[in-house]
């Protein structure tokens, strides 16, 4: 099976390549820039149809949330236009969608997790953008699947675990707001999701049940709760290290509002695909050791999982954080 994922270098592109090594039943093709701008919608079909896919992956978006408030128009051209241009091309060749979308689609206001029947209410305009690139989706393609996943990190491209790594480099404490809620997702772990459910799609040529799922780590956190639990297993592993000290988001201005809750509920997932992803905690300790360049020290099973799945990435040498960390 050959899925075309859009954007080249994005966390999840780079974590699907990475997944797909060694998989001779999968072969991920990435399609980016110049080929394909989804600021130009009409660059979108000719760039996919050139890759013969069996199932599209809809990865590639314009993500810089802050930025988005004062670029709308692009954020939107990108993320809502250009999510619907690849929709429509899937639809054109015949072949499924599998699109990404997030939990800033929510604001935050709910009492417990979020489930696919809440109501969307986005706070900013990435989030705003986001949405209308699932209607936008949905309206191209009727064999859509729509994942909302969250906190997104990853050895690949930039993420909060990089900057935390790189803030805690020159500095003794870290400032991180401790009213924000939230599940961390890694892009490996997505990465294994997408191949089981193209594996599904792609062997189910009467599947029906597409529409919304959530997918995002197991288990729940705040940013400053997943900042220290980054910077200590740092510390474990002979990385950098620094103390968290908890602030309120008042404390910590930015351009765009973000939701105090966006915990997403992933039983829909679950139940539909049988597969849920492992606890955010383990998954984290995972790409740090990879970052920190050390995964002697991890306990077992973490340590043969991650030589296992990391085996094939780039590693670098004496100085593997500053290397990996300077993107
Ligand atoms: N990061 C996160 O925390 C979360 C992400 N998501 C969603 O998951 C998806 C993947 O996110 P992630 O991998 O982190 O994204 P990244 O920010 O790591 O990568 C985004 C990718 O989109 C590409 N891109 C941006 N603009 C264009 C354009 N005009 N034309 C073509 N390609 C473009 C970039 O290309 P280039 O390499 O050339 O810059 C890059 O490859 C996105 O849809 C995002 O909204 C959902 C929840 C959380
Ligand atoms: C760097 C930093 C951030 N923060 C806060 C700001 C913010 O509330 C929170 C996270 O900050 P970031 O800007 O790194 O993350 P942010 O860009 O908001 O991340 C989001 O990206 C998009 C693409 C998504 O779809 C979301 O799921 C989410 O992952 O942490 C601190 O409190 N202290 C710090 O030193
Ligand atoms: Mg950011």
């Amino acid at each position: 099976m050959r899925i075309a994922v859009t954007g080249r270098e994005g966390q999840i592109a780079a974590s699907l390549l990475e997944a797909a090594q060694g998989r001779s039943d999968m072969e991920v093709v990435a399609v980016g820039r110049p080929q394909l701008n989804l600021a130009r919608p009409e660059t979108v079909f000719k760039a996919l149809e050139a890759s013969r896919p069996d199932i599209i992956v809809s990865a590639a978006a314009y993500t810089a949330v802050d930025k988005a408030e004062d670029e709308p128009d692009l954020a939107f051209a990108v993320n809502a236009e250009g999510a619907g241009a690849v929709a429509a091309a899937a639809a054109r060749l015949g072949v499924p969608v599998i699109h990404l979308s997030t939990d800033y689609v929510f604001d935050g206001t709910k009492d417990g997790a979020y489930d696919e029947t809440d109501a969307p209410a986005p706070l900013g305009v990435y989030g705003a953008s986001k949405l209308a690139g699932e209607v936008a989706v949905a309206a191209a393609n009727p064999r859509h699947l729509i994942l909302r996943t969250a906190w997104v990190y990853s050895p690949f491209g930039r993420n909060f675990v990089k900057t935390m790594l790189r803030l805690a480099g020159d500095r003794d404490e870290i400032a991180v707001v401790a009213d924000q809620w939230g599940t961390p997702t890694s892009a490996l772990d997505i990465a294994d999701a997408i191949l089981h459910v193209a594996a599904v799609l792609h062997g189910d040529k009467d599947f029906v049940s597409f529409g919304i799922y959530h997918l995002a780590g197991t288990g729940e956190t705040t940013w400053s709760g997943f900042a220290r639990h980054i910077l200590e297993i740092s510390k474990a592993l002979g990385g950098p290290h620094a103390g968290v000290r908890e602030i309120a988001t008042r404390d910590y201005p930015t351009k765009a509002r973000r939701p105090a809750n966006s915990r997403l509920s992933t039983a829909k997932f679950a139940v539909a695909f049988g597969w849920t992803a492992p606890k955010w905690r383990a998954s984290a300790e995972i790409v740090v050791a990879h970052l920190v360049g050390n995964s002697r020290n991890l306990g077992r099973r973490s340590r043969d999982s991650a030589t296992d799945r990391l085996s094939g990435l780039p590693r670098s040498g004496s100085a593997p954080i500053k290397d990996s960390l300077q993107r």
